[in-house]
């Protein structure tokens, strides 16, 4: 009687503990599942790299926007992202950040943009002047540009079309489609823009545009002005206090800050598009007055793979100088 109790109490224990153990490894189980799922992303993220390209019109009565809408949807059903842009709205110190970038831009009086044009055009013409912003500023960015004019104009006909093609040219923008002029008056101006609008949207698809890119590169860089150096330097660009204080310079501010760079009528001698350009160019920026370049002859010079041609021509150690440029147009030497 006794050892029946006693094999009953050992079978009940036995079962209770392997009762146990499957508990604790199913909890296991689900615990260890239920972690992978949660690490486990839901969806692919986005590619974080592409950015709807910007789709410009520059419009005095309309006929500009009504062409920029039907190729806004052109884009669109053909997959391609664009946002449609007055560039009004637009804040041109972020241009330096855009990789696609169409203008449909109309003439106006005398030659110029319509109002919602204007800051746009000026800005661009400033940073062409400007020496500080230089060629590579675009050098990211495909655009294509389509003026709309009238051929009764003269001289002045498409003047502000052909103006941002150039300006974009001049800041390493690269132009995928060759600039087309509309005459609204004596031209074919729908058929005319309908062509361009395909051949856009085929470059656009295709990769032609690839090709193109990398023809037109090498015109803009010159790699004269490079080493492998100056690529690791970009990286470590000095902050300065007022990007931390995060008062970059931008249109909204306009109360206060022009589109020359001027702020409260005083000079504002690095603004964030010629921060980006001349760190692009290698140059360190120093403060808000200054950046610095280390001419790739100095380094030559210094790593004994000879210097530049004031070395060689006149013995001038120029190796042993630092160059500066100070923001107020002032050389130090
Ligand atoms: C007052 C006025 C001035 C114009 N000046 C020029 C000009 O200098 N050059 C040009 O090519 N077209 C000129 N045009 C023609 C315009 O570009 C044309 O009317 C165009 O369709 C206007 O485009 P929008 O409707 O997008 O503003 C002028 C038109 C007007 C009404």
């Amino acid at each position: 009687m006794s050892s029946t109790t006693t094999t009953t109490t050992t079978t009940t224990t036995s079962l209770t503990t392997h009762l146990t153990l499957l508990t604790l490894l199913s909890a296991t189980t689900l615990y260890c599942f239920y972690k992978s799922r949660r690490l486990k992303p839901s969806s692919p993220s986005p590619n974080p790299t592409t950015r709807p390209g910007k789709l410009f019109f520059i419009s005095q009565t309309g006929t500009s926007k009504a062409l920029a809408k039907h190729l806004h949807n052109l884009l669109i059903s053909n997959n391609l992202p664009f946002d449609l842009v007055d560039p009004k709205t637009y804040e041109p110190e972020d241009l330096h950040n855009e990789t696609l970038v169409i203008i449909i831009a109309s003439t106006y009086e005398n030659g110029n943009p319509p109002s919602n044009g204007v800051f746009l055009s000026d800005w661009l013409s400033e940073s062409v002047e400007d020496f500080r912003v230089g060629s590579l500023l675009l050098s990211k960015c495909k655009f294509a540009v389509f003026g709309v004019g009238s051929r009764s104009y003269g001289d002045m006909f498409n003047k502000v079309g052909k103006a941002f093609s150039t300006k974009m040219r001049a800041l390493g923008g690269v132009e995928i489609v060759p600039f087309c002029e509309g005459d609204v008056d004596e031209g074919e101006l729908d058929r005319e823009f309908g062509v361009w609008s395909e051949k856009v949207v085929r470059v656009l698809k295709t990769g032609e545009i690839n090709e193109l890119v990398a023809e037109n590169c090498e015109e803009f860089i010159d790699e004269s002005d490079y080493d492998e150096d100056e690529e690791e330097e970009v990286e470590t660009e000095i902050v300065d206090l007022e990007d931390i204080a995060g008062k970059s310079l931008k249109k909204k501010d306009m109360g206060m800050v022009t589109s020359n760079g001027k702020k409260n009528g005083e000079k504002v001698m690095v603004t964030p598009v010629i921060r980006a350009s001349l760190t692009k160019q290698g140059y360190k920026i120093i403060g808000s007055h200054s950046g610095v370049k280390i001419c790739r002859w100095t380094k030559s010079q210094l790593r004994g793979r000879g210097g530049c041609y004031k070395h060689s021509f006149y013995g001038i150690e120029s190796h042993r100088f630092v160059i500066c440029i100070s923001f107020n147009n002032v050389f130090l030497v």
